[in-house]
């Protein structure tokens, strides 16, 4: 498949690019931006996807979340997935920052005319990764995700439904129950239409119930975060991870909001983690 690169930075002796690939399951050219550690110019490392919130795109982790210092340290590649396709020309595919463009929510839509473009489930676990393997010194055997807000969702759900994809796993201030909440019920409705089954595929606490992803998963949340009791209420996966036997390491820090200033300053332990976890 080709490649567009868009642009290339020397970053903490690796490499941190922007680029653009035709994807069959957008429909479209997507982007994406990954950053190739120093250790990727020996042969073959470990791959860490990192998943944006609502209204993100490619370049807001790259540029905000602080993670390549540590990933040149641990020698892991960083994949970081637009949030959506894009200009898609959809009636209400714009104009709202909880939906559609830029909140794609990392499930492939069932309902018309969104089913056509919007399947960032298939993207970012089949078509991004077989780009990512070609064009990239990636080890596909070891790949771990994590992601913020709507990404943390999609990398709680994406890892429980897809375990032979993904070895490792955490989050921040991610909505772990989407069904329950005002962000996922528009989104899903909208996405998936009124089957309330279909739905419960797509919400960490009901799939962890039913199988659990086996490995420690690490969340982070703020305390100060404004969206903590309407949309995210992490109690809600503490519970469901109870119940299932899942080990979880659930930290609640006082005094941070929602922001990549959070993520920033809890980056590194996340990298580390997941480069714990993806050793050979
Ligand atoms: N426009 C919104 C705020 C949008 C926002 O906070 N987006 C978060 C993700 S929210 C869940 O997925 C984000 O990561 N923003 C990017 C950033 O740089 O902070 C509002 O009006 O509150």
């Amino acid at each position: 498949m080709t490649l567009e690169r868009l642009s290339e930075h020397a970053c903490f002796g690796g490499l941190q690019g922007f680029y653009r690939m035709d994807s069959a399951a957008c429909g479209g050219s997507m982007r994406f931006a990954v950053y190739q550690p120093p250790q990727a110019r020996a042969g073959r490392v470990p791959v860490l996807y990192f998943l944006a919130g609502l209204t993100c795109t490619e370049e807001t982790a790259a540029m905000k979340a602080g993670a390549q210092r540590v990933a040149a340290e641990l020698g892991l590649m960083l994949v970081m997935p637009d949030t959506s396709p894009r200009e898609t020309g959809f009636d209400g595919a714009t104009g709202d920052w909880e939906f559609g463009e830029g909140a794609g929510f990392y499930l492939d839509a069932t309902q018309a005319p969104w089913s056509s473009r919007f399947r960032m489930e298939s993207h970012v676990v089949h078509e991004l990764p077989a780009v990512v393997r070609e064009h990239f010194p990636a080890d596909p055997g070891r790949t771990g995700i994590t992601g913020h807000s709507m990404g943390g969702h999609g990398a709680l759900t994406l890892a429980i439904k897809h375990p032979q994809q993904y070895r490792s796993v955490s989050a921040f201030a991610p909505i772990v129950a989407p069904c329950e909440v005002p962000w996922g019920r528009k989104a899903f409705g909208r996405y998936l239409g009124d089957h309330h089954a279909v739905w419960a595929e797509h919400d960490a606490c009901a799939l962890v119930r039913r199988r659990p992803f086996g490995r420690p998963i690490l969340v982070d949340q703020g305390l100060a975060d404004k969206f903590l009791e309407t949309q995210l209420q992490p109690e809600r996966f503490e519970a469901a991870c109870a119940e299932a036997g899942q080990s979880l390491t659930l930290r609640r820090h006082a005094g941070y909001d929602h922001g990549y200033y959070f993520i920033a300053s809890f980056i590194q332990d996340h990298l580390r983690h997941h480069a714990a976890q993806l050793a050979d």
